[in-house]
């Protein structure tokens, strides 16, 4: 079995599952190495659309190798990801305000994310609300990571999973 994450960019889903596990993996690091590129020059490369299937393909190869796996934010943009999430048994939402989310990514100066930096404030906050909905059906678990240190949402997780 893999726990799997879920949720909009800045939920932390890369930050917990590096800390829940050794046996981690992160969906747009692997990617990245695959491809040797950041994840931000994939897409501008080679466009969304393909950055998508290349997503999908990952997940599918992916789950079950792995305690612990940490999506990017917008895989649930993909019909076929959403009824794959929808079987799995083990699906976290890490979920976070909108407000709490942008201050995070605004800080992150480590990773570079396309969706965010060419969105404006008010295209960005309809993708949260649009994608948020999907995030909780999806869902399993719910974590509310708003005004929670990392430390706190990682004792959530090890509580549900570890206990
Ligand atoms: N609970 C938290 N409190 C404060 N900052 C956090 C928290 N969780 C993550 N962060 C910070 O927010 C930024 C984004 O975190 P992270 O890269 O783990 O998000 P993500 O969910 O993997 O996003 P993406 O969907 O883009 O991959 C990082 O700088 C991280 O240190
Ligand atoms: O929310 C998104 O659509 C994305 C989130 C990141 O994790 C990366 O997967 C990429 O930048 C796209
Ligand atoms: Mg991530």
């Amino acid at each position: 079995m893999s726990i799997i994450l879920i949720g909009f960019m800045g939920a932390g889903k890369s930050t917990i599952a590096k800390l829940f596990s050794k046996n981690y993996i992160d969906l747009d690091e692997y990617i990245s190495k695959k491809f040797e590129m950041e994840v931000s020059e994939y897409i501008n490369k080679k466009g969304i659309s393909s950055f998508r299937k290349i997503e999908e393909e990952s997940l599918k190869s992916l789950v079950g190798k792995h305690e612990i796996i940490s999506t990017g934010g917008g895989i649930i943009e993909s019909l076929q990801n959403q009824k794959f999430l929808l079987n799995e048994n083990n699906v976290v939402y890490l979920k976070a305000d909108f407000n709490c989310l942008l201050q995070r990514l605004e800080k992150d100066k480590i990773n570079r994310r396309p969706i965010f930096e060419n969105l404006v404030r008010k295209e960005l906050e309809e993708l949260y609300y649009k994608r948020s909905i999907i995030y909780e059906i999806l869902a399993d678990e719910i974590i509310d990571t708003t005004d929670k240190k990392v430390e706190e949402v990682l004792a959530i997780l090890k509580e549900f999973y570890l206990a």
